[in-house]
């Protein structure tokens, strides 16, 4: 499929499980996900799969209408109980009666995974998933992610977040799928493939340079267990 000066002739088939979009910065990655959350039509060619894919996008504040954090999340969630449940396991409930526009960076990210996944999805996206999310924020939401049962597709740069919760990369440059396959794989061929202005994180570099499984190494880091 085509998007008129975003993402040229891909054709792509993503597997069940988590899949990870990766490339540089205006290569495609938006585009490609919210293609596949049906907030986008392509000029050329179709998307087929799921049709209820819930969508964490890049700018979390966009998805928010308040007046208070408990009262978006119930709109997904499908009542202020389930809301403040998920608050809570997401350490958040503190925040549950304040104004959503009030939170910041980190937590805003959790509340718009929130409500990305707790209305039944087929499918869920999330764009730059560990943008402003500290440590702790990252192990949550690996760990969410790796429990969710659906098809899940992460967009970003962020190569160890990547590694610990996919098992499929594609990696786009120029609007164009220049890479696809398992992790493992795509993982290893990184270091040699500069031109795709990706590289490794600190966990994923550290095991690929000591000739440790760069996924375990990855995971173990997050704390994701499989
Ligand atoms: N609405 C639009 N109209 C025209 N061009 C657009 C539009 N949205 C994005 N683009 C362009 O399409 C290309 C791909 O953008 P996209 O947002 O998908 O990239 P990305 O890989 O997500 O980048 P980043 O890592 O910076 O978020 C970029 O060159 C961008 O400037």
């Amino acid at each position: 499929m085509t998007v008129r000066g975003r993402l040229r002739d891909v054709t792509l088939s993503i597997p069940r499980g988590v899949t990870a979009i990766l490339g540089a910065n205006g290569s495609g990655k938006t585009t490609l996900l919210k293609l596949a959350a049906r907030l986008l039509k392509p000029d050329r060619g179709s998307v087929e799969g799921p049709r209820r894919v819930g969508a964490a996008l890049q700018n979390p504040y966009l998805g928010f209408l308040g007046p208070t954090v408990a009262e978006d999340l119930a709109r997904t969630a499908g009542g202020r109980g389930e809301a403040l449940k998920l608050l809570r396991e997401a350490g958040l409930e503190y925040a549950s009666e304040r104004s959503p526009y009030t939170l910041s960076m980190g937590e805003a990210r959790i509340l718009s995974v929130l409500m990305a996944i707790s209305w039944g999805p087929e499918a869920v996206v999330i764009d730059e998933p560990t943008s402003g999310l500290d440590g702790s924020g990252k192990r949550w939401l690996a760990s969410l992610i790796a429990r969710l049962g659906v098809p899940v597709l992460v967009a970003g740069h962020d190569i160890d977040f990547a590694a610990a919760v996919a098992g499929w990369a594609v990696i786009l440059r120029d609007g164009r799928v220049r890479v696809s396959g398992d992790m493992e794989r795509v993982l290893r061929m990184l270091p040699e493939e500069t031109g795709l202005g990706l590289e490794p994180g600190p966990a994923v570099k550290a095991a690929l340079e000591r000739g440790l499984d760069p996924l375990c190494t990855a995971r173990c880091v997050l704390g994701v267990t499989r």
